[in-house]
């Protein structure tokens, strides 16, 4: 099956293969064709180039995307969106003034969710699931990331991890698993934290590797949850297992969890809403991704992580949702990428490249998914009529996406 698109106003993200992620300065470039053409044949990116030298070819398939713009699926390499239930009583308790680390000190917040968890059935969390994974692949989502974390007990961690990998054996994008089991301190385990975590490093881990059930560890490195000596712990005893860290460091105080995590070869270090000098040093010269989630800080009202900061040190920055059912309820990556211009001053061609290619780079799918390269998986999305890429940003909360390919194949 070929499938040819002709009169592109603009096809965005157009890189040579050996890109494998942005930095610095090289964030403001975002390679584009005015007037571009599309060639996918089957799941793949064939060719393209300008409607000026367009080859006579003979495709199944010819879509007309005149005054459209085109560019590669957005990445999501951070999210929870395996969950049970809401908390929007919790919303509602923090409009009337107690704060997000005061509810959680009254067990609500990730011990709430993962009662809920616990208590629902592997099909009914599945389908709940399946739902939110549909509903962001058609805003444009085209790779996810999803995490454990609100099992919290081997049982209901091991049934996260299952719904997980129904998604991926029933959906074509590319999704990862990731263990968060080091989410937060059951309530049971409150007088000896310590003992949770070696429930989760002697008993848990080994079984989710022994079912393979994840590619990456997480922890969530913050007063009140996991400390940095746990973070080690923790991510050696998961290197063993070959499992890569990505972890939740520097959302409300910084305690050491980005050297922690560089030091432990973290894939990416995410949230850093707040950050030090120190840290910025750590991370240069380092093959880490800063993953930043400013929908967290909307929904939190909490600091927006400083971009210009790391981005003036020449360090790359991707972008992603965090979809959960605490923090951030929402999967909308075109809203990521507006508040990124919007509360972290990025430009747009910063919001677009972070939120693709670094997003891909943090996720080990760069090579495979992040821009539209010849030989890449054809996983990209037509927008509907607009006047110019930083529309995009610029429009915000309103839906441009008309349309969203995943491997060739039109999703809506
Ligand atoms: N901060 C840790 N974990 C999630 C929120 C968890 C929750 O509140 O349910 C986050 O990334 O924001
Ligand atoms: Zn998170």
């Amino acid at each position: 099956m070929t499938l040819l698109l002709t009169n592109i106003k603009e096809l965005l993200q157009v890189r040579d293969q050996d890109v494998l992620k942005v930095s610095g300065s090289g964030m403001k470039i975002l390679p584009t064709i005015k007037n571009a053409w599309l060639l996918i044949e089957n799941d793949t990116i064939a060719d393209f180039g300008s409607m000026d030298n367009l080859p006579e070819l003979h495709p199944d398939k010819t879509i007309d995307a005149a005054g459209k713009i085109v560019l590669p699926t957005w990445c999501d390499s951070h999210t929870h969106l395996v969950y049970a239930g809401n908390r929007e009583q919790e919303f509602a308790d923090r409009i009337n003034g107690l704060s997000y680390e005061e509810i959680a000190r009254r067990g609500g917040g990730i011990l709430n969710s993962a009662k809920t968890l616990q208590n629902t059935s592997e099909n009914d969390l599945y389908t709940q699931s399946a739902q939110r994974l549909e509903e962001i692949m058609k805003m444009g989502t085209g790779a996810v990331e999803i995490k454990s974390g609100y099992g919290l007990t081997e049982d209901a961690e091991l049934k996260m991890l299952r719904v997980i990998k129904k998604l991926k054996q029933n959906y074509d994008l590319p999704i990862k698993s990731t263990f968060l089991g080091a989410h937060a301190i059951p309530q049971e385990f409150k007088a000896e934290p310590k003992l949770y975590l070696d429930l989760v490093i002697e008993e848990i881990l080994p079984e989710v590797a022994r079912q393979n059930l994840a590619e990456y560890i997480d922890i969530f490195c913050e007063e009140g949850y996991f400390t940095v000596q746990d973070t080690n712990r923790l991510l050696k005893a998961a290197a063993k297992f070959g499992l890569k860290p990505k972890i939740h460091v520097n959302q409300f105080n910084a305690i050491g969890g980005i050297k922690a995590g560089v030091e432990n070869n973290a894939l990416s270090v995410d949230h850093l809403e707040v950050l030090t000098e120190e840290d910025i040093k750590v991370l240069q010269g380092s093959e880490t991704m800063p993953v930043a989630l400013p929908s967290c800080s909307l929904f939190l009202s909490i600091p927006y992580t400083p971009a210009r900061d790391l981005l003036d040190a020449g360090l790359p920055l991707a972008l992603a949702t965090d979809y959960n059912p605490g923090s951030t309820p929402s999967g909308n990556m075109n809203l990521v990428v507006s508040l990124a211009c919007i509360k972290m001053k990025m430009l747009p061609e910063e919001a677009i490249n972070a939120a693709t290619i670094n997003a891909a780079y943090a996720m080990e799918l760069s090579k495979t998914h992040g821009s539209i390269t010849r030989g890449k998986k054809a996983n990209f999305m037509v927008t509907k009529p607009i006047p110019s890429y930083t529309y995009l940003p610029y429009s915000f909360g309103s839906n441009n996406i008309e349309q969203v390919y995943i491997n060739g194949k039109s999703i809506i």
